[in-house]
């Protein structure tokens, strides 16, 4: 590139939930200037309007419905990430155990996928410096052509200990249940379930610390950039 920039790089983080892929994908986006986008804010963002409008959350049809009403706009500094619903601010919001409880359900949701997944491919297409895209179906489905695809994992002990330490007080065994249920949900459903890409780099992050883990994803990057 001209003037010695850096290419664009797309990295699509994946993993089930607690691996560490919020962290990780914003840490690095921060140290190597890149946009980072936060698809699971998204999914909860367009859990919470359901939940706010009184849809049936047992009833796809209804959820079909109106999955183009809300308008969600995503920002993508990894200082500063926003997710705001017609023009609300939802951050908090979004991460109520109500809306937790909810949001496999509604992203199940071929017509909710499909949306979702459109606001996603614009982010990345827009994203002059690249960006690191975090989810469940980046790599398989979202941005089959990313530059590098990895797929965090860690044991369920391990990511219940992580959450119930962020949620205070909250008991690591209804902890690791309440995950194991949600990832079933995620990997089970039809369309774009969570899984790894064929060619995603698997890293098992049980016995690493997040430091360690940034590093991996920022070396991989650095070896992917160097052969682009
Ligand atoms: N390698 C690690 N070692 C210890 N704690 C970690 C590690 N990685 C992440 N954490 C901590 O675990 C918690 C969950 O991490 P994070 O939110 O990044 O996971 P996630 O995969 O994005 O989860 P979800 O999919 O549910 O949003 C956070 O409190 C984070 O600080
Ligand atoms: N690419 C994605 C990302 C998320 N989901 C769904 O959203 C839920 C919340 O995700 P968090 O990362 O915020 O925990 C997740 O359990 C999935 O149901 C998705 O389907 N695809």
């Amino acid at each position: 590139m001209e003037n010695g920039a850096a290419q664009p790089v797309i990295v699509a983080i994946d993993g089930p939930s607690g691996t560490g892929k919020s962290s990780t994908s914003k840490a690095v986006a921060a140290q190597l200037g890149l946009s980072y986008l936060d698809t699971g804010a998204q999914y909860r963002a367009i859990t919470w309007w359901m939940v706010s409008n009184g849809i049936d959350i047992d009833d796809p049809t209804a959820i079909a419905a109106v999955a183009g009403k809300p308008e969600i706009v995503s920002g993508t500094d990894p200082a500063d990430p926003t997710i705001t619903v017609d023009g609300t601010d939802v951050a908090g919001p979004i991460r109520t155990p109500e809306v937790t409880s909810k949001v496999s359900a509604v992203s199940a949701v071929p017509e909710v996928r499909a949306r979702i997944t459109e606001l996603q491919r614009s982010l990345a297409a827009s994203a002059e410096r690249g960006i690191v895209v975090e989810g469940r179906d980046i790599g398989t489905t979202v941005l089959p052509d990313a530059d590098l695809k990895i797929f965090l994992t860690a044991s369920a002990e391990a990511r219940a200990a992580r959450r119930s330490g962020e949620l205070k007080g909250a008991d690591v065994q209804s902890t690791r249940e309440a995950l194991i249920k949600r990832d079933a949900a995620d990997s089970s459903r039809k369309t774009s379930p969570l899984a790894k890409a064929d060619d995603a780099v698997e890293v098992d992050t049980t016995e690493l610390t997040l430091a360690q883990v940034i590093e991996c994803v920022v070396t991989l990057v650095g070896e992917k950039r160097a052969v682009k």
